[in-house]
């Protein structure tokens, strides 16, 4: 099997707010003493350098210039490429006369080479072998209208390869949200750090091939600005070994946690048995599962390792509870009388526990409140279950979602799964890893029943919550990854990655 490296993984693990890069910024620009044109220059110095990497023929590019410091490093670059021998046009758009000093007098380094400098109109030509979007960068503010709107769609019709400077125009670099019209860049060179919204909700759908020049941001910077989230990935975590520790050969069932997963009411039963199967994958010592008794024989004909409990009245559930190490409640579990008996026994019990799907649902509808600071917990909500949660919409939760990740976990006490493209892994304390695994082959039912299980399987082999929490969502998205590395998103099943996720995670 191939190793599923994350395209990602030439990044680094610190990720940054787009207030915290302005801060790095501003800090050296005070001890560069000048107005920011040097850092500018270095700026479009490692920009160029890109280009000429990925197009190693480009000699002929097309860069368009806004009016803000976006626009300087493009004007910046345009003048460099022409020094060096590439036929340059440019097009510049938006209120120059508001233009920093900085980004003045790169202008005018532009102008002076001679190179074609023109306003950008719908009659302009869009050819060469690059076209570098340095319209709008971290200062976007709103959604892109008008000229600027024009300019992206422009932008996005010629037909030619697109290198982004700093953030693809249009994305917010905080958020990954996409307010409306936004570059499709095939490279994204981005400027002293990675901006954390470079690599989760659209963010990654945006920047194509992403790279990062670091500039010469002074130590003491870096010192003073401790990263808003870190970003992990399968093999990351592999490599820093912060993963499961070998078995020793004397090793009994008894050592490896004994999951009890809860849920499948009638009519969901398939959840449950998912969210089964991918703990006893990832090496729990026993699994078994409380659920509808109608779901019964199917369980134990799928999987007959597995203890399978038929519910009926919820009473039953008592000593299953007390033989579990662990208990992950919520796949198919329903939101009727007989899922709120289940699920007021888990929140009675003192075990770890995993909550997903109906469980999150519950907690969120009025009577439910808990918080888990007592307890070892993971939550895994997906955007729709977590804007519930928040008493917002989808689209709230979204347009920020490291906010939204860490509220729930400060107001649950717990460690949160903020599932989704980079999906985000968050504790009380306010700590956030993002997860650059995964493909849009997830995104089909059962994917989140099978993340169920792997955590809860994590837990019960004496992981504590944050590892069990980051180790499983990047060892589902790696297997998701590889399951989809020869035969395409499309058509992926949560059960593929069931064989994967056993050879991953030895
Ligand atoms: N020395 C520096 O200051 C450095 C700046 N850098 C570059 O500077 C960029 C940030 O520069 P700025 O803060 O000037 O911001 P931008 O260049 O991203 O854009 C700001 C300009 O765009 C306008 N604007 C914002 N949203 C708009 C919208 N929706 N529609 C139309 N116009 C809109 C603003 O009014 C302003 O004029 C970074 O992304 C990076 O490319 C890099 O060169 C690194 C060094
Ligand atoms: N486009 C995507 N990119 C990366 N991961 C995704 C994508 N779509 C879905 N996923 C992942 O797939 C899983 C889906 O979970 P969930 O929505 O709870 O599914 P279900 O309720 O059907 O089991 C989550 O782990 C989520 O992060
Ligand atoms: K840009």
């Amino acid at each position: 099997m191939n190793r599923p490296f994350s395209a990602k993984d030439h990044l680094p693990a610190q990720l940054f707010s787009v207030a915290q890069i302005r801060e790095l910024d501003r800090q050296t620009i005070a001890a560069q003493g000048d107005d920011g044109f040097t850092l500018m220059h270095e700026a479009a110095t490692s920009a160029l350098s890109v280009l000429q990497h990925h197009w190693v023929d480009a000699r002929k590019i097309t860069v368009i210039a806004g009016p803000g410091n976006n626009g300087g490093d493009a004007f910046i670059l345009a003048a460099l490429a022409f020094e060096c021998g590439i036929r340059v046009r440019v097009f510049t758009l938006g209120d120059l006369t508001k233009q920093t000093s900085a980004a003045q007098k790169a202008l005018n380094m532009a102008v002076q080479t001679g190179i074609s400098i023109e306003r950008l109109s719908t009659a302009s030509d869009l050819s060469g072998d690059v076209l570098v979007d340095g319209l709008l960068g971290t200062g976007l503010s709103s959604e892109p209208r008008d000229e600027f709107a024009q300019a992206i769609a422009a932008i996005n019709a010629a037909d030619i390869p697109v290198l982004a400077l700093d953030v693809p125009s249009g994305l917010n670099a905080d958020s990954g949200v996409v307010y409306g019209p936004v570059v499709k860049a095939d490279v994204t060179i981005t400027f002293i750090g990675v901006k954390r919204g470079l690599l989760t909700a659209s963010g990654p759908d945006v920047c194509g091939a992403l790279e990062l020049a670091e500039l010469s941001v002074i130590d003491s910077a870096h010192a003073n600005i401790v990263a808003d989230a870190e970003r992990i990935s399968w093999a990351r975590l592999h490599d820093e070994m912060r993963g499961l520790a070998p078995r020793r050969g004397n090793a009994h069932k008894g050592h490896f946690g004994h999951v009890l997963v809860i849920g499948g009411e009638s009519g969901f039963g398939g959840a449950a048995m998912m969210a089964v199967e991918a703990a006893g994958r990832i090496g729990a010592g026993l699994v078994s599962c409380a659920t509808r008794p109608e779901h019964v024989p199917a369980l134990l004909t799928r999987r007959p390792e597995v203890m399978a409990l038929g519910v009926n009245s919820g009473l039953e559930l008592a000593p299953a509870i007390q033989r579990a190490t662990i208990l992950a409640i919520g796949p198919g579990l329903g939101q009727t009388s007989w899922s709120e008996l289940l699920l007021q026994q888990v929140l009675g019990a003192q075990q770890p526990v995993v909550l997903d799907a109906d469980a999150l649902n519950l907690l969120a509808s009025p009577g439910w409140h808990c918080e888990f600071s007592e307890r070892v917990a993971v939550l895994t909500p997906h955007p729709g279950e977590a804007a519930r949660m928040l008493g917002m919409t989808v689209t709230e939760v979204q347009t920020d979602r490291f906010a939204s990740a860490r509220l729930l976990a400060q107001r649950y006490q717990a460690v949160v799964v903020l599932k989704g493209q980079g999906s985000l892994i968050a504790d009380p304390s306010g700590r956030v890893a993002l997860c650059t695994d995964g493909n849009p082959g997830m995104s089909c039912g059962g994917m989140g029943d099978v993340l169920t299980g792997v955590i809860a399987a994590l837990l019960a082999q004496g992981l504590n919550a944050w590892d069990a929490a980051c180790l499983g969502v990047c060892c589902h998205s790696a297997a998701a990854d590889v399951a989809v590395a020869d035969a395409g998103v499309r058509g992926l099943l949560a059960t593929d990655l069931m064989p994967i996720l056993r050879e991953l995670i030895n």
